[in-house]
Parts: C-alpha cells; sequence; structure tokens
C-alpha cells in the first residue's frame, strides 16, 4: 500500500462517487488520533492548539503550501492560539481520496 502522504491528489470536478462509511474508516487508520470523522461520513475534521497567534498562522501557511501543491483546499477558522480544519470535496459533496492524502501530508508537518 502506498502510504497517503506519498500520494498525489487527483484533479476532481465530480463524476466521482464519495467514498464510503467504511472505506473512510479504513483511511482513517492511517491518519493520527486528531482526525475525527463525521457522523455522516462526509467530511473529517481536526484541531490544534498553539502557543500564540504567530504559531498558529505559521502552521497555516503550511497547510496553504500543501493547499497549493495539491490543488486541494481544506476550510479554516484560525485565531489565537488555534487552528480548527475541515476537509471534504466540494465536488461530490463528500470525502474523497484528496481529502485523506492532504490531511496526511497536514499530519506529517512539524508543529511547533
Ligand atoms: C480542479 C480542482 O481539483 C478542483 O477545482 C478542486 C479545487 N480544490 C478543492 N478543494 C476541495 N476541498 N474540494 C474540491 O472539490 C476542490 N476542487
Amino acid at each position: 500500500m502506498t502510504s497517503l502522504t506519498e500520494q498525489r491528489c487527483k484533479p476532481c470536478e465530480g463524476g466521482i462517487a464519495p467514498l464510503s462509511l467504511s472505506e473512510a474508516q479504513s483511511l482513517m487508520k492511517q491518519l493520527s488520533d486528531v482526525w475525527k470523522l463525521a457522523a455522516d461520513g462526509r467530511s473529517i475534521r481536526a484541531e490544534w492548539k498553539f502557543r500564540n497567534f504567530y504559531h498558529a498562522m505559521s502552521f497555516v501557511n503550511a497547510v496553504a503550501h500543501i493547499a497549493n501543491a495539491e490543488d486541494h483546499h481544506p476550510d479554516l477558522e484560525v485565531g489565537y492560539g488555534y487552528c480548527r480544519m475541515t476537509y471534504n470535496t466540494h465536488a461530490i459533496g463528500g470525502l474523497s481520496q484528496n481529502d485523506f492524502i492532504c490531511a496526511a501530508k497536514v499530519d506529517a508537518l512539524p508543529r511547533t
């Protein structure tokens, strides 16, 4: 199995089925415990705490780099000392492999 961090997102503009709940549950095993699968299986969500605003923004900038490189973009809430992040694939109204690839790459970022 190729690890998620070694995979690249594929452009998605619809036309594929979202991952089933059991497919999503299986991919969750490759992510860190910070990621939670929504009860409806349509998104994944994580929250981190940081020392201050600057550290949160530094993390979010690294996430922006991943989003740009993969052309797949999280929904973000960021403020003093925290960041909350949701991935889903808007084009299909649910989860795709792209969401898990990006979440794994976020997991691999250094944390300060
Ligand atoms: C072609 C390109 O992959 C799409 O426009 C992308 C861009 N980023 C995206 N990000 C997310 N989260 N969902 C999408 O459906 C999506 N679509």
